[in-house]
């Protein structure tokens, strides 16, 4: 067996390993919270198609977005790919809401 401790080819190989399993771990996180969001967003939609709301509401998405970008400075995340990520859902979602109308 190599030895991690001694073998530098071996240690990074550990490393690598570790690394990818926290990522495995926190991109089923990530997955499993957008299906979340997704449920609740969903839910907006019918609400909306129900009482005739407009499917997209700017003045919210504002708020969201300059709460994500606060959010995104003290987590260490590029605030401008925090933005670039929400309206990406957004979008997603505005698309949905369009299609309870229908
Ligand atoms: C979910 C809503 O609908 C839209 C989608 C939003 C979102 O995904 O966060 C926010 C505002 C709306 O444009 C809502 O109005 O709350």
């Amino acid at each position: 067996m190599t030895d991690t401790t001694t073998d530098p080819v071996a240690r990074a190989a550990a490393l690598l390993k570790g690394h990818r399993e926290s990522i495995d771990r926190l991109d089923a996180i990530l997955v499993y919270t957008l299906g979340e969001r997704f449920k609740h967003t969903q839910a907006v939609g019918q609400l909306k198609a129900t009482h005739d709301l407009p499917p997209s509401d700017p003045t919210r998405e504002a708020t969201q977005i300059a709460r994500l970008e606060e959010l995104a400075k003290e987590a260490d995340l590029d605030p401008e790919f925090a933005k670039a990520f929400l309206n990406f859902i957004i979008d997603e979602v505005i698309r949905h809401h369009k299609k309870h109308k229908e």
